[in-house]
């Protein structure tokens, strides 16, 4: 569960967001749409770094995002593939599993299955840094479900992969969403926001945020993100 109240950012003189509003549920994967520059990351950046936005409240699970165990409850994939490049790909999931505390066999066991279906077992002893676009994706990707957080926050998380992957994504997203937890990802692609998402939330270009819940299809996103977005 995510509410964000009454968010204000600014970057210098450049406003983003003016009092800004949304509440997100369990229980649902929800697409994040907008123009290119519109703000997207710096909404997914307010839920996920709480000294990252002026004004406002952002709350996850009910905690506000200042505290400290609100940490516990969240996963974030940001844009930037260049983080934890000095570590091999074990010894980052590694580490993240100590990180968000969970038990250490049952996560090995959910790693060797993740890293089999991702195709990453024989790379996990090399370093992040030598790892192709669509490779770091996938461990940043793998370290989000080995974290157990039950909000999952993901920047463009469909970029570089694979048909394949893609297809394992979206098979591990929807498992994941019916554990009752909460999926929030960008995303450029309105199909794949119609046919996979529950909710897709729009940034509309006065950079304010409403939600279409349900979606029925293509055409209809369409229509809005062509009528209140461009
Ligand atoms: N650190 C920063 N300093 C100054 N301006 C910034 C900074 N980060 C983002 N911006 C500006 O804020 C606006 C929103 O950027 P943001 O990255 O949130 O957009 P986005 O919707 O995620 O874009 P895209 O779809 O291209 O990834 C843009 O105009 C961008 O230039």
């Amino acid at each position: 569960m995510i509410e964000v109240n009454n968010l204000f950012k600014s970057y210098g003189d450049k406003t983003i967001f003016e009092d800004v509003s949304c509440s997100l549920k369990n229980h649902r994967i929800y697409a994040l749409v907008g123009i290119n520059g519109i703000g997207k990351s710096t909404l997914l950046n307010a839920i996920t770094q709480p000294f990252s936005f002026d004004r406002g409240k952002v709350s996850i699970d009910g905690i506000n995002n200042r505290l400290f165990e609100v940490k516990f409850h969240f996963f974030y994939v940001p844009d930037s593939k260049e983080m934890f490049l000095n570590l091999t790909g074990a010894e980052y999931l590694k580490f993240i599993i100590q990180l968000y505390r969970q038990d250490e066999k049952i996560a090995e066991e959910k790693l060797k299955r993740l890293s089999v279906m991702f195709k990453l077992d024989r790379s996990l002893n090399e370093y992040i840094a030598n790892y192709s676009l669509g490779m770091k994706q996938k461990v940043y990707l793998m370290a989000a479900f080995l974290s157990g957080a039950s909000n999952l926050i993901l920047d463009e998380p469909f970029n570089g992969l694979d048909p394949e992957s893609v297809a394992i994504l979206k098979k591990m997203l929807l498992e994941y969403r019916d554990a009752g937890n909460l999926v929030l990802f960008s995303i450029h692609n309105l199909d794949l926001a119609a046919n996979f998402c529950d909710n897709v939330l729009f940034v509309d270009r006065e950079r304010k945020v409403f939600q279409v819940e349900n979606p029925r299809n293509f055409n209809e996103l369409e229509t809005v993100f062509f009528t209140q977005c461009v």
